[in-house]
This record gives structure tokens, sequence and C-alpha cells, in this order.
């Protein structure tokens, strides 16, 4: 029996007050000072007792769909979870050995949910022999939207929700198409009860258009729907996932809606504490999402706007982030000053506030949104105009070297990144090359990229018809080089080089669950084994590894050097096969090689030696240090730092003026 499917799912008399929730778009729904979440919980599993969730079914496997169905499914082993996509590439990607993108964890959460494990045994330094058992695989990856939706308790909608880029409310409102076509195919294929969860950003009201829908192609057929929007960042999507400040659902605040809410939240009960769980009302959970994104993107903004008063005054806007930081009431994170914010939700969870402003006829509201979107594009033109004047005005005769293609650091998603606009820009003062280069990004996808960004153009961009090339060494990127420009946070450009990271699955970080056993006693928690796979230097293999697919030797290099061996992807012995990948398949033409390369630090001096004087380094995400970097001979521009680097502190000598 599905979750709310029983005698009295069907009855929707609100449990809190006498109003109703309105189904009238103009009719805001009821307030209430009531304890939501208590309240939901209480009543949801008096009156409708919370069935166990036996089957998930995500539609959507992108950034957010695939991440977030893996987590669930690797701490939920009795759930069986499927991501369905209409995507085909899309979806033999993730039954291969490449998940279609990059996140720091994902393919060890992926390999356990996806493959199931061997059970091990393995000794614990300084402690004890632990004993894991072996797990069945719940989490998969399927096309078939239909079959997997029509067998699932709990759907997720997780699919993409641009912004409109054509007709009424063009570069401001949401495309629904795609959640449109969505809703429709679940409405067809999803069993009577089953739960349908708004996991995508959507504007506020959406659930009202889901629930329309739904009735539309099957009248009268018990549904209910949640809003869960989620809050992970890429490149920490599993790190947020594992350990989420907060999992927001919102639910109608019916009999059905809160028992519905309470499955949902018994899902995530699993490894988030009940503490962290916030029920609210369905309207309130769909604002909150575009809320709390334009106020994380406002305060990138309000610092950048400082960061450019501090350029003209000799005050460094990472002392003032630090400064400022410290007051418990404003925080220190999204603090650092940089070329803007891009990514794929930002700008248009923003530009979707502002319409609603809009629509809402306060137009001094979307006023006040849109400047933050202003401050982003004002923030990013600086930068060019700053490269472009400190090069006396021209780019011809010059190859321009671009670090970081991404977004931003940890993940290989390109969209809305401050690297295509500082590109255009770059582009208009036609330079000799564009040589870019991303530790993440592989450079044919890249290459695809920017032929279909210009395509409509007719310009050929790309060498040898154009100016840019796509590197997979950030040494011939920038050799014979005029500039460095940094656009993306990438730790491996930072100068001093960072110390090696922690594991995302560290064992002072497991979860948000209280734990009921010891960290590493008998039982271990999934997690823990996930923390002892990755750090090796905790664990000791009981035999070797016979499905260890990483090279036991080192590699040598064309410079007669050796790389040292990469660290065991399983050292405890419990990884099963992977599927193998098809022909063709662009990642395994990368190569192992190339893995170890791209988490390598650069190496500044080499750069250095190769560089054409005076050597510009224009550091648009403030990673180096200006004099150490000027020791190395170049000549250094860092965002939020005086013009003219150490030579304007010596000489008052500012060259931006
Ligand atoms: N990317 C993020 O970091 C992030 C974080 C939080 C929330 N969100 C929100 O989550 C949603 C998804 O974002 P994303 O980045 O994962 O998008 P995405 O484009 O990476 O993935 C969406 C997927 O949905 C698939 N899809 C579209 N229509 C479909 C249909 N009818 N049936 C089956 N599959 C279909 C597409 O093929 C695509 O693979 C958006 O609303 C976004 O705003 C994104
Ligand atoms: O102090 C900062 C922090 C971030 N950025 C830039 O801001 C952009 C966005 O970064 P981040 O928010 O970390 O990544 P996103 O993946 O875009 O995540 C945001 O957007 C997601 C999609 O809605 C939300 O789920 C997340 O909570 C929200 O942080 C990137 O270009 C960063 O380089 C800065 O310039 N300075």
């Amino acid at each position: 029996m599905s979750p709310i499917m029983d005698s009295s799912s069907s009855d929707t008399s609100d449990v809190l007050d006498q109003s109703p929730v309105s189904t009238n778009p103009s009719t805001p729904p009821a307030t209430s000072t009531i304890d939501l979440p208590k309240l939901a919980r209480e009543s949801a599993t008096e009156i409708l007792p919370v069935v166990k969730v036996k089957n998930i079914c995500c539609v959507g496997a992108g950034y957010v769909g695939g991440p977030t169905a893996a987590v669930i499914a690797f701490h939920n082993p009795n759930i069986r979870v499927t991501v369905v996509d209409k995507d085909v590439g899309r979806i033999r990607k993730w039954n291969s050995q490449h998940p279609p993108i990059h996140e720091p964890g994902l393919n060890e959460v992926v390999r356990v949910a996806r493959d199931g494990t061997n059970a091990t045994k393995v000794f614990v330094e300084g402690d004890f022999t632990v004993e894991m058992p072996a797990r069945k695989q719940n989490l998969f990856f399927s096309t078939d939207v239909a079959k997997c939706v029509s067998e699932a308790d709990i759907v997720f909608l997780s699919v993409n929700t641009p912004t409109k880029m054509t007709g009424i409310g063009a570069g401001a409102a949401t495309n629904m198409v795609a959640l449109e076509g969505a809703t429709r195919d679940i409405a067809i294929a999803a069993k009577p009860g089953a739960i349908i969860v708004e996991k995508s950003t959507v504007p506020c009201r959406t659930a009202q258009i889901v629930r329309d829908t739904l009735e539309v192609h099957r009248p009268g057929v018990p549904f209910e729907i949640l809003s869960n929007p989620e809050f992970l960042a890429e490149g920490t999507a599993i790190k947020d996932l594992l350990n989420p400040d907060r999992i927001l659902i919102g639910s109608s605040r019916t009999k059905a809606g809160l028992a519905a809410a309470a499955s949902l939240e018994e899902v995530y009960s699993a490894w988030v504490d009940r503490s962290r769980i916030v029920t609210v009302n369905l309207w309130s959970s769909e604002l909150s999402k575009l809320v709390a994104n334009a106020m994380l993107a406002q305060r990138i903004s309000s610092i950048n706007t400082v960061s450019a008063i501090c350029e003209k005054t000799g005050a460094d806007v990472d002392e003032i982030a630090k400064a400022i930081g410290r007051d418990a009431r404003l925080g220190s994170k999204f603090l650092k000053a940089g070329l803007g914010f891009g990514g794929s939700c930002f700008k248009k969870d923003i530009l979707s506030l502002v319409y609603l402003a809009q629509t809402l006829n306060l137009e001094e509201v979307a006023d006040y949104w849109m400047q933050v979107i202003t401050i982003n594009e004002f923030q990013r033109n600086r930068f060019v105009k700053r490269v472009v004047a400190n090069l006396h005005g021209t780019l011809i005769g010059r190859k321009i070297s671009i670090l970081g293609y991404a977004f931003k650091k940890d993940t290989s998603d390109t969209r809305e990144s401050p690297a295509v606009e500082v590109v255009k820009s770059l582009l208009a003062d036609n330079p000799s090359e564009i040589a870019i280069f991303d530790p993440r990004c592989n450079p044919e996808d890249v290459k695809d990229e920017i032929k279909r960004l210009f395509a409509t153009t007719g310009l050929k961009l790309l060498k040898p018809d154009g100016p840019i090339e796509v590197y997979k060494d950030s040494y011939e990127a920038c050799h014979d080089s005029s500039a460095v420009l940094i656009l993306t946070e990438w730790d491996q450009f930072r100068y001093p080089p960072l110390k090696e990271k922690d594991s995302i699955f560290h064992k002072d970080a497991p979860s948000t669950v209280a734990p009921t056993k010891p960290t590493l006693g008998r039982t271990p928690s999934e997690l823990d084994i996930l923390h002892m796979m990755t750090s090796s230097r905790h664990t000791k293999p009981s035999s070797p590894s016979p499905n260890n697919s990483t090279p036991s030797s080192s590699t040598p290099q064309t410079d007669g050097t050796e790389l040292a061996p990469p660290l065991s992807t399983d050292p405890l012995n419990r990884y099963l096969p992977e599927p193998g990948c098809a022909d063709g398949c662009r990642d395994c033409e990368r190569g192992q090689v190339e893995e170890v390369i791209a988490n390598e630090n650069l190496e500044w001096e080499r750069i250095a030696y190769s560089m054409r004087k005076p050597k510009w380094v224009f550091d648009g995400r403030g990673l180096v240090d200006v004099e150490g970097m000027e020791k190395l001979g170049f000549r250094v521009e860092v965002i939020g730092k005086a013009a003219g680097g150490s030579r304007s502190r010596l000489h008052g000598f500012d060259a931006d003026r």
C-alpha cells in the first residue's frame, strides 16, 4: 500500500484550522503561528500511519537528481531508488565508470549504492577488526520513465527550470516546459496515492500547477504534492547532502498533506537529525528556495562592490571579509570577492524572484533584487577592463591564458560561468590566442560548448580558424603567454599551494544523526566505512584487492620524472566491479594519468619561466599571494587589492586610476 492509501487518505479536512489551503492562485494561503513541524509529525502519525517507503523514483538525472538520489539510496539500503531521464546519453554515463558530473565523493557513494558491495573484514590500526556486511544494489538509472514512476511510492521532480528566453516574461520568468512535461508523464503513470515531490527550484505556487496537471490527467485519483527544495551547492554536493543545514519540506496542511510530509521525513531521518527537518506550508517552501539563493548572491554582490572600493583605496577586501565575518550576526561565509557569481542557479533564481515581484506590482522590490545581478555584471566588466588597461589598451598580437573555465571549483559545470563572459569580452580586443585550461573540464566538451555558444554568430572561433584553443596541460596553455587570468577558484591554482584536503567523509563530521554506536564499532555506519575507504592512513586491507583498477606502479613522464602511483580507490576490498564503458568514452580516453594531473597543484615557477615579460597574472579569485608571486617574477593584479601590486604600496602608483 502506498504511503497515504489508507481509509482516511482522501480526507482533506484541515487539521490545523478551519480554513483549508486555497486553490485559488490569487488568494494567499492562511498563515499560522502554530508549531507546524511538531504538529505535522504528531498529527500525521496519530491520524495517518506513516507507511514505510519502499520505492522512490527521481525524474531528472542531472546535478541535483543524480547526487540526491545516490545519497538517499546510500543511507536507505532497503529503499529501491531509481533515477530516470529521457536523455539516453546521461543515463548511460550514470551506468558507467564515469558519472556525467564531477563531484568529490560522488563516485564512492554511487559505487556502493549502484553496484552493491562485498562483505569485508578490516583491521583498524590501534583498534580492532571490523566486520562489514555485503550490501545489495539499491540505486538504479533508467530511461524507462513510465515504468519506474508507476512503481514508486515517492516521485521526485528534479528536472531543469531555466529562465524563459522568449515570449511573455522572457529573460526573467521561469521556463516551465520540462517541469510541465515531467509532471504530465508522472500524472499518467504514477500509482494512486503516490507522493509527488518538487525537488526542482520553482516559482511560488507551482504546486498548484502540479496539482492541476494531475487532476486533468487522473481526475479524482489521490496524490499528495510536497515541496522539498534542494540546497546543495555544486562541488560540495555530496558533503552538503550528507550534512545538510536543514531539510525543508512544504506540504498542504491537511491530514493527507501532513502524512505525506511525515513519510518523506522518514526517508531523510535515516541520516539527518529530525531537528534539522523543517516543515512549512507549500508556498513558504517554494519561496524560501528563491530567497535563500537571492540572499546568498546578494552577499557576493555586496562584497564585490567593496572590492571595487578597495582597489582604489589600498584597503584589502580579504582583510575586510575577515574583519566583518567575525561578527556572528554577519558570519564568515559567502564573503569571498571575485569575478562574481556564476552557475545555473543564482541568476535565474533572482530573475524568478524579480519576475514574481513585478507580477505582484512590487516594482521597488523587483529593482532591489535586480541590482544584485547588475553588480555581478559590473564586476566582470571591471575585471576585463583592468586586464586590457594594464596591457596598454590592446590585446592584438598577444596570447592570453585562462586558468579555470568551470563556474566554480570542484565541478566541471560551465553553465553561466564567468569565464564564458570573460572570453566573449576578450574576443572583442582581438588577441592572437585565448588559451583555456581547466583541470576538470574535458577540452573536447569545452570546444563543443564554445561552438554551440557562438553558433548563431557564424564565427569560427576555435583554432585553426579562430583564436581559441583549449588545452589539457596548464603549462602548454600558459607557454609564451602575455597574461594569465585566474577565473575559477580551483585550489590547484593557489600560491602558495594549499596543504592536503581532508576526506569529505571525515569521521569527525560523519552525519547529523547522533551516533548510537561507537564511530568505529563492530557495526560501523556506511559513512564510517566510506571514511575508512577514503583515508588509507587509518586502514589496512585484509588482502590485496582483486577489483582495484588503479595502477599500482609509478607512471613515467615525458620529462623523465615519475608520477607517484595514485592512492588505492578500494583499500578495504569492498567494491564490486563497475560496469564497463561504451566504445569512444571520452573520460576513458582522458585516462588515469590526466586524473592525477587534474589534482596537482600548479607550479607557478614553471609558468613564470615560459611566459612573456612582464609576465602578467590577473587573479580574479583572490588565490595568489602578491608578494610571493612577484618574487617569482610576475606582475600581479588581484581583485579587491590595490592596483599595481606591491609597487603601488612602495610608490603610491595606481595603474587603475
Ligand atoms: N545544479 C544545482 O546545483 C542545483 C541545486 C539546487 C537546486 N537546483 C534545481 O534543481 C533542478 C534541476 O537542476 P539540475 O542542475 O540538476 O538540472 P540538469 O539540467 O542538470 O538536469 C535536469 C535533467 O532533467 C531531465 N529531464 C527534463 N525533462 C524530463 C522529463 N520529462 N523526463 C525525464 N527527464 C527529464 C533532463 O534531461 C536533465 O538531464 C532545477 O530546478 C535547479 O534550479 C539545482
Ligand atoms: O563567497 C563566495 C561564494 C561563491 N562565489 C561564487 O558564487 C557562485 C555560486 O557558488 P555556490 O553558491 O557555492 O554554488 P552553486 O552550486 O551555484 O550553489 C548555489 O545554488 C544552488 C542552486 O540553487 C543552491 O542549492 C546552493 O545552496 C547555492 O549555494 C560561484 O561562481 C562561486 O565562485 C563567490 O564569488 N564568492
